[in-house]
């Protein structure tokens, strides 16, 4: 038996804004950030996960950290994994205090989502398997007894998400040697940052373009002329045949979507990502109706960065406003709850995306975009996994790409746990990467 002995949340951030590496129309001046949990047991073996922020704000991510915290300490980690579904309920809903704080969203939702996910590292690294083995080796019936179905059974029940499950099983060693042999499609955003000049756009297309991606996001919502200047350039650089999506994160009302995707419709844009409020499951189905998404010379919509909770996603599918899922696995609350949306999108037919703009989220969602493929749709269809070319270097087991594709990810757990140097070096305020500041 392991027992959890003490959670050591920190406060890690990278000084991005410098470079305005992860800009775009709302957020101009991020520095990617990690709410960083480590859970500390009475054996040898750690537990590792983080949230995202972009910056300011991470300190109250970090004090949520702590107040869920003695929900976890000395506990038995072989308790929680032989019922995660209870536990799950049991952090994010167990205080009916801290609930009130949320329920399911911001601040709280976030911290669940880094200590949720360091439960399942530490019980990956013990099974000595990665995330996305660990959860395609289980069994249908094992897998759904992680999940918390409350609130959306009218949309999919457990013995619905075991038939789905089942539907694929018999086939999964086909799918996990395929994806051994060629790995995983993914887009790069990395050269469409809002705030990067005209030449580095230019250049980072054409390096990108030299490494094999096909697939390529751009930043929009800031002024249309500006956007539209911008959208030349690249598909200058990329040409007519290569995809080319657009973000415009969370900038316009419905009816300004309409009239600016209009003006950006020649050049072909693949989806607009995020174009009002994540909260406005209507508006974006108004949005995919008027734009013609899932239609024939229609752009697509795809929402889901700031989409928080498994209730947003299943009204979303329900109302058929998107045509992309891009769920976020430390927005949702942690493994469980996107397990949930991965088989609600596999229900409503609508391939998962999900959102990799951030530090360590590309090491989280290769093994969820992994699992979705090999256990739950056994599709690839419209389906790519987001790439940002920024901070892997700090992670002990980071992705790795090879021509516009994830490799499969072979070390235990979820990837996610960053080198103690890393760690101290942008410990916020008294690491030294913030001394010169
Ligand atoms: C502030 C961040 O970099 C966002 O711009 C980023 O997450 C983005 O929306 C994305 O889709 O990757
Ligand atoms: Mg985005």
């Amino acid at each position: 038996m392991t027992t959890i002995t003490r959670v050591d949340a920190r406060d890690i951030r990278f000084p991005t804004s410098r470079q305005l590496d992860g800009s775009d129309a709302m957020n101009e001046a991020p520095d990617y950030s990690a709410t960083y949990v480590i859970l500390h047991t009475d054996q040898e073996d750690e537990g590792h996960g983080l949230s995202f922020t972009i910056g300011r704000g991470n300190d109250l991510c970090v004090a949520a950290v702590n107040a869920l915290a003695p929900t976890l300490v000395g506990r038995k980690l072989e308790d929680i994994t032989a019922d995660m579904g209870t536990f799950w309920r049991e952090l994010t809903s167990g205080d009916s205090q801290l609930r009130w704080l949320g329920p399911e969203k911001g601040v709280m939702h976030l911290a669940s989502a880094a200590l949720v996910n360091a439960i399942w590292d530490l019980w990956a690294k013990r099974e000595g398997k990665p995330i996305w083995k660990l959860l395609v080796d289980m069994s249908p019936e094992q897998l759904v007894r992680c999940l918390d179905f409350r609130f959306v059974t009218d949309a999919i029940t457990p013995e619905e998400a075991i038939a789905l499950l089942r539907r694929k099983a018999g086939t999964k060693g086909e799918r996990e040697a395929e994806m051994k042999a060629e790995g995983y499609p993914g887009y790069t955003t990395s050269a469409g940052w809002l705030g990067y000049s005209e030449e580095k756009m230019r250049r980072l297309c054409r390096e990108a373009l030299a490494e094999g991606w096909q697939h390529f996001k751009q930043k929009v919502g800031g002024d249309i002329e500006e956007d539209r200047r911008r959208a030349a350039i690249l598909r200058e650089e990329i040409g007519e045949q290569r995809t080319l999506m657009m973000d415009a994160n969370q900038m316009w009302d419905v009816d300004e979507t309409i009239v600016n995707m209009r003006r950006l419709a020649e050049f072909n844009p693949h989806w607009i990502e995020e174009p009002t409020s994540p909260d406005d499951i209507l508006g974006h189905a108004e949005i995919r109706r008027r734009l013609r998404g899932g239609l024939e010379g229609g752009i697509g919509v795809a929402t889901g960065e700031h989409c928080h909770n498994r209730v947003m996603f299943k009204q979303l599918l329900q109302a058929g406003a998107i045509d992309f899922c891009q769920l976020d696995a430390a927005r949702l609350g942690g493994l469980n709850e996107v397990i949930i949306v991965v088989l609600l999108a596999a229900k409503y037919g609508v391939p998962i995306c999900p959102h990799g703009g951030g530090v360590g989220l590309c090491e989280y969602t290769q093994h969820i975009s992994l699992f979705d493929y090999i256990a739950v749709s056994g599709s690839l269809e419209g389906r790519l996994l987001e790439y940002v070319d920024h901070l892997h270097e700090h992670f002990v087991d980071p992705v790795r790409i090879r021509q516009g594709r994830y490799l499969v990810p072979e070390a235990p757990g979820y990837s996610i746990t960053m080198k103690p140097e890393s760690l101290e070096m942008h410990r916020y305020p008294e690491g030294a990467a913030w001394q010169d500041a």
